[in-house]
């Protein structure tokens, strides 16, 4: 019997729909995978900013956690906005009671209008406790200099910030581009613990639809390892999800519009061409 891969998301809701858990079943969805949720807080956001955010109680995550993991085989899983320690240890809890490998984590830290989707208190715990257990975690470039205390000005720096994270104990990092200041390319540098890194370059696409493009990359990539692609391949699928996501804008909203998740597979449907990416070893 057919077994279709299953996932979770331990992230926030975002009522906008643009990032948190609603970015990511939509893009485990359009992936071809199940997806299951655990909801660590719930904020009133659009795409001009966040209004309050209601993060869950211990118990709550305790039970939505345990709800999955005596269900599921879960094959990947994500985390996205994570808010407080408490909400860290207890997610770290379940994923090591439950064994759950192909843990992709986003360590989301502050969104697009500047409220703190994380506690500033919390980065430590995300270092100690979330990070050794991640098999690759998705740092935009203010997040990475955050969890390394290096400033990222130039390709040397980041490697070190890279090299740094890895010290921290995951076995991989990507290095997200987007707040990059190059007016050509969007550049995520790939490093791994065996030594092998790379460079996944697409053309900058001039826009605002840009909200949730953080979740919806570290979505895909998790679709793409429950389904069994190797590591540097399910990166390569999740840049070109996002370039098709940014390409087709939806134009929704007063502010930074979300991404549109339908693009990648209407344009595989419609052999339409995406901008390539080039990978640089
Ligand atoms: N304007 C853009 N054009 C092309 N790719 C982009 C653009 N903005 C972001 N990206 C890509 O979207 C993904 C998410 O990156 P980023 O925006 O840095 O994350 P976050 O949403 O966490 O800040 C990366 O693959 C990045 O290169
Ligand atoms: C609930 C929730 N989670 C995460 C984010 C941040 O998403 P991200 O993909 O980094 O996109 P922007 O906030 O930068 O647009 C969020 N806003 N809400």
């Amino acid at each position: 019997m057919k077994k279709t891969p299953q996932t979770l998301t331990i992230a926030g809701s975002d009522s906008g729909g643009g990032a948190g858990i609603q970015a990511d079943l939509k893009t485990f969805q359009e992936l071809g995978v199940y997806g299951t949720s655990v909801i660590t807080a719930v904020t009133a956001q659009n795409t001009t900013g966040v209004n309050a955010i209601y993060p869950m109680s211990v118990q709550a995550i305790q039970t939505q956690l345990e709800a999955v993991g005596d269900d599921f085989d879960i094959s990947a899983l994500k985390t996205g906005m994570l808010f407080n320690p408490e909400i860290i240890q207890e997610t770290a809890k379940a994923i090591q009671q439950y064994g759950w490998k192909n843990l992709v984590v986003d360590p989301v830290m502050i969104a697009k209008g500047g409220a703190n989707l994380l506690q500033p208190e919390a980065v430590e715990a995300l270092k100690t406790h979330l990070l050794p257990l991640a098999f690759l975690v998705t740092p935009n470039i203010p997040e990475a200099e955050a969890l390394t205390g290096i400033s990222i000005t130039d390709v040397f720096s980041r490697r070190r910030a890279a090299e740094r994270v890895l010290s921290l104990g995951a076995q991989a990092v990507v290095i997200k581009g987007g707040h990059g200041t190059d007016p050509e390319y969007a550049e995520d540098y790939f490093l791994h613990l065996n030594g092998e890194s790379a460079v996944f370059r697409a053309a900058r696409i001039a826009t605002n639809q840009t909200h949730g493009t953080g979740c919806t990359f570290a979505a895909a990539v998790t679709a793409q390892l429950a389904k069994g692609r190797e590591l540097k391949e399910a990166i390569l699928t999740a840049k070109e999800f996002i370039q098709a996501a940014l390409s087709d804008p939806l134009n929704i909203g007063k502010g930074h519009g979300p991404t549109n998740h339908g693009a990648y597979q209407m344009r595989r449907h419609e052999k339409t061409e995406v901008n390539k990416i080039e990978v640089f070893q």
